[in-house]
């Protein structure tokens, strides 16, 4: 797991880093520097004009330290040093130094024409990174216009100049294509809201010291590979169907077996033991046909959920995907949470029944697991003014329900009773197609039926869907993509992370 730290311990950990390893903080600099320009030289033409936009602080040190590298693989740069309020530090006064009389040097202090950058092809911007507290005005604001005013790729280092690393952020701020960022991705980049200023964003590492981001607590993390492929249980050669547990799916209704038949094929993808599928009569047929792997339960009514069977078998229960919210609908899932005391996955029209009766709330047992989308996360807690708002709006949901809550969407956030917020690492904008959402209430499912705790359950889940569907993409693109497609990968999305 990536830890995601502040502004205040990135700023302890570099201090660590210089004491302890030791390294002299030219050098750390340095090292930011060619990491930098290690992911620049690859991607981008040494033909093309470059505009190296500099502050004062060690943001604009690592601009000027990356404008005497890129000089020396013979790219044409041109830099920038914007004078305002902030003063100079040591390192940048150093990397000054060194390339004084080497590169064309353009000092800005006031006057900014806002077609000032018109000439490049790519532009840098190191006005400001973590070191940004206040929103920019004065002269950074017009060259900031400038910038995200030019034709030119734009390519931030650490943090678009502008965008606050940990906090809600207003005024100008650089619209990057790219950001590439030191060590770890930072808090803002992970909020939908943000996305326009970073640009895919990258993360490359600078060598601080382990020992002190092991030594730094956090309750914010990045979901990696690695820690996932950590939790996953390989399976042993002793185990039977009755391992992987018995989980009951209640979904579906009239025009909307769809959604049932992509959670139950999930289920079962995702390796669940025994799967029962309660559905109205109209399903039967569909259900039997569409995924025979599945047990039937079939419902009193035609075209609705309307009377939970016994549930004393299941392990975990799934609700929700097109299940419809009619009265008889609301009551039967009032009797669900009546009755049933192991963890629950709410997803779709359960979550909306939730915002409407919401004494059924207390009822949820706890480690249940939760996964609205925007749309109906805001239903359940009302709005927010910005995406860290959104995240403590989570965070306390989760924990008055001792429950989890996955937000949906790029970078699905998950957050604990406990205060911690996972956020995921893979998936792709493909993911944006009907079902996909069902596809994640059956992998979540299955797993808690599969005995994961379910904050693991939560984790493993997110990012096994987004692997999918990434596989997906990888093989035939993701604009065609569609959520069957998602459930047909997730063998090999298991065999990718099973994988030594
Ligand atoms: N040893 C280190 O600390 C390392 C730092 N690195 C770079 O250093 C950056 C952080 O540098 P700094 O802490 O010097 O800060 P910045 O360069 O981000 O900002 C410069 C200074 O501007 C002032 N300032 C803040 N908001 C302002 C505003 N709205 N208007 C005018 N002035 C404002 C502050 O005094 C701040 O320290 C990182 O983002 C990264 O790029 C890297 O070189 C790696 C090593
Ligand atoms: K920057």
């Amino acid at each position: 797991m990536l830890k995601i730290l502040d502004t205040k311990q990135i700023k302890t950990l570099d201090q660590f880093t210089i004491e302890k390893e030791p390294i002299a903080s030219i050098d750390l600099m340095e090292r930011a520097c060619r990491a930098f320009v290690n992911w620049f030289t690859p991607r981008i033409d040494a033909t093309k004009k470059i505009g190296i936009v500099c502050g004062t602080g060690n943001n604009g040190g690592d601009g000027l330290g990356i404008a005497r590298l890129l000089k020396d693989w013979g790219y044409p740069v041109t830099v920038y040093i914007v004078k305002g309020t902030g003063s100079e530090t040591e390192d940048f006064k150093v990397n000054h130094e060194r390339i004084q009389g080497e590169l064309k040097i353009i000092e800005i202090s006031n006057e900014v024409e806002l077609a000032l950058f018109e000439e490049f092809d790519i532009l840098i911007d190191a006005l400001f990174g973590s070191g940004l507290s206040r929103p920019v005005e004065g002269v950074y604001a017009k060259v900031i216009a400038a910038v995200n005013n030019a034709e030119a790729l734009t390519i931030s280092v650490d943090v678009p100049s502008g965008l606050m690393a940990d906090k809600p952020s207003t005024g100008e701020i650089v619209k990057a294509d790219f950001t590439i960022t030191f060590q770890f991705p930072k808090l803002a980049f992970l909020l939908p809201e943000n996305y326009k200023y970073t640009g895919e964003w990258s993360v490359v590492d600078i060598g601080l010291s382990k020992q002190g981001l092991r030594e730094s607590a956090t309750n914010n993390f990045y979901i990696t590979q690695k820690a996932v492929r950590r939790i996953l249980k390989p399976r042993s050669k002793f185990s039977h169907k009755g391992t992987f547990g018995h989980a009951l799916l209640i979904a579906g209704s009239y025009g909307k077996m769809g959604a049932c038949v992509l959670s139950s094929r999930a289920t079962l993808r995702a390796g669940v033991g025994l799967l029962t599928v309660h559905i109205p009569k109209c399903g039967y047929q569909i259900i039997q046909t569409a995924v025979p792997e599945a047990m039937a339960l079939v419902d009193d009514s035609e075209e609705i959920f309307t009377r939970p069977g016994d549930l004393s078998k299941y392990n975990v229960i799934g609700i929700g995907p097109g299940l419809g919210k009619e009265e008889p609908t609301i009551k039967a899932f009032a009797k669900v949470l009546e009755q049933f005391r192991k963890p629950l996955v709410i997803d779709a029209d359960a979550l909306n029944i939730l915002s409407s009766q919401r004494e059924l709330l207390h009822l949820i047992p706890e480690n249940s697991i939760l996964t609205p989308h925007p749309k109906e996360f805001e239903r359940l807690v009302g709005e927010w003014k910005n995406d860290f708002e959104r995240l403590e709006k989570q965070k306390q949901l989760a924990a008055s329900l001792k429950s989890i809550i996955i937000v949906k969407g790029a970078n699905s956030s998950v957050a604990t009773p406990e205060g911690q917020i996972y956020f995921n690492s893979s998936g792709n904008p493909g993911m944006a197609t009907g079902g996909t959402g069902d596809v994640l209430t059956g992998v979540l499912t299955s797993l808690v039926a599969q005995s994961y705790n379910s904050v693991e359950a939560a984790i493993i889940g997110v990012y096994l869907h987004g692997l999918s569907a990434d596989l997906v993409a990888q093989e035939r693109g993701m604009s065609g993509l569609i959520a069957s497609d998602v459930v047909d990968f997730l063998p090999l999305a298991y065999k990718k992370l099973l994988r030594a």
